[in-house]
């Protein structure tokens, strides 16, 4: 099982991705788009390499907003993969 993140080493890396803050035990990022068929259209994208990865994000979908929440449900907080994933979030 992926190993939990430390206090410091989630700081540190929040403070490395833009976009995105902690809240809790999750890092969260939240995106506007234009309407619910682009905001969908977004959420799609996530499919593919939340598969890959086998770590999926919570998404809720408000009309034209999308709030995406990454932990790691397994280990009861954050660890690498959640970092890892919205990394790659963050360049669709
Ligand atoms: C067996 C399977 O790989 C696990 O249950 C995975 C699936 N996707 C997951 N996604 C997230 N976000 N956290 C998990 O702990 C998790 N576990």
């Amino acid at each position: 099982m992926a190993q939990l993140l430390s206090a410091t080493e989630i700081q540190e890396k929040v403070g490395q991705l833009s976009g995105w803050h902690l809240e809790g035990k999750e890092i969260r990022c939240q995106k506007t788009f234009k309407d619910f068929v682009e905001a969908i259209a977004w959420v799609n994208k996530l499919v593919e390499p939340a598969e890959a990865a086998g770590h999926h994000p919570d998404i809720t979908i408000s009309y034209n907003k999308v709030i995406v929440s990454l932990t790691t449900h397994d280990a009861g907080g954050l660890t690498e993969l959640d970092f890892d994933l919205a990394t790659v979030i963050s360049s669709l």
